[in-house]
C-alpha cells in the first residue's frame, strides 16, 4: 500500500495548502480518503481524478469534505468526454447521519452515495475496509477507518479526541495517520474532541503501531516542533504530513 498526503492542514488551507485528504493505492484500488478544500488540485498531481475507485468520508466538517462538489463536477465532465463510463458513479462511502448532509452524495451519474455505520465492513479491490466510531463532534458520528491489504494495516484516525476507544483497532498497525491538531502552547484545557501532537504520539506507541504520520496540523506549524513534541513515539518511523509525502508499506 502507498499513502500519499493530498492535505493535511486544519481548520483551513495556508497558502497553497489543503485541509485532510490522503490516497491510499494498492495494486487494485485507488481510495480517496477525506476531500478537503484543495484536495482536488492535489489530486491531480498523482493520477487522473477520473481514474479513483472510491472516496470514503470520515465525517461531515468542512475541512474534511470541501471539495466534494468540485470532484462532482469534474468526474461528470471526464464521463462527457468519455473518459469514465458513464454508468459507473464513484462509490462515496460516507456516515449515514446527519442526513441532510447525505443528500448531495448521490449527483447524476458521477457519484452515488452508501451510508456507513461503525459495523460496515468494505471490500474495495484488494483492500479491506472497517470503521470505529471517534470522540469527535457534536453528536454526529465521525468514523476512523481501518485499511488492510497484501498483509499491511494503515488505520487513518480522523478527528479524534481522547475518548476514543481504539482497542483492538489500531493496535499494531503498520501505520497509524492520527490527528495532533494542537501543540502544547495551544491544547486547551478541556478536551474539545481533537489530540495535540503529544497525545498522538503517546497513543501510537500505547498501542505498538510500528510507524506514525501525525496530521491535522495548523499550516503555521514549525516541522521541527511536531517532531519534537511527538518524542513519545519510539516503535518506528514518524512523520509530521506535509502535501506530497508519500509513505509505502
Ligand atoms: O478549539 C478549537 C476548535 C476548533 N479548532 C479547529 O477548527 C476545526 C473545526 O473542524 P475540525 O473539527 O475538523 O478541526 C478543527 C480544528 O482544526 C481548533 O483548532 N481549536
Amino acid at each position: 500500500m502507498r499513502v500519499t498526503v493530498l492535505g493535511y492542514q486544519s481548520p483551513y488551507p495556508g497558502p497553497g495548502g489543503a485541509t485532510p485528504g490522503y490516497l491510499i493505492e494498492t495494486n487494485e484500488a485507488k481510495l480517496l480518503v477525506d476531500c478537503g478544500s484543495g484536495v482536488l488540485s492535489q489530486l491531480g498531481v498523482h493520477m487522473p481524478i477520473y481514474e479513483l475507485d472510491a472516496l470514503l468520508l470520515s465525517h461531515y466538517h468542512h475541512d474534511h469534505v470541501a471539495d466534494v462538489g468540485v470532484l462532482q463536477y469534474g468526474l461528470m465532465v471526464h464521463q462527457l468526454f468519455g473518459q469514465r463510463p458513464a454508468d459507473k458513479p464513484l462509490p462515496i462511502y460516507a456516515p449515514a447521519l446527519p442526513e441532510q448532509q447525505t443528500k448531495t452524495l448521490t449527483y447524476r451519474d458521477a457519484t452515488r452515495f452508501f451510508p456507513l455505520e461503525e459495523q460496515s465492513q468494505l471490500v474495495i479491490g484488494d483492500v479491506h475496509v472497517s470503521f470505529r466510531r471517534t470522540d469527535h463532534g457534536d453528536g454526529d458520528p465521525c468514523y476512523a477507518m481501518r485499511f488492510v491489504a497484501n498483509g499491511k494495516t494503515i488505520v487513518y484516525g480522523a478527528d479524534s479526541g481522547p475518548g476514543t476507544n481504539w482497542r483492538g483497532f489500531v493496535d499494531g498497525a503498520d501505520l497509524f495517520i492520527c490527528e495532533g491538531t494542537y501543540l502544547d502552547h495551544n491544547r486547551p484545557k478541556t478536551p474539545n474532541g481533537h489530540l495535540s501532537v503529544r497525545q498522538a504520539a503517546e497513543l501510537a506507541q500505547a498501542h505498538d503501531c510500528r510507524s506514525l504520520l501525525v496530521t491535522h496540523l495548523f499550516h503555521g506549524y514549525e516541522e521541527s516542533d511536531v517532531l519534537g513534541q511527538a518524542e513519545a513515539f519510539v516503535a518506528g518511523p514518524v512523520h509530521a504530513a506535509r502535501i506530497g509525502l508519500q509513505i509505502v508499506l
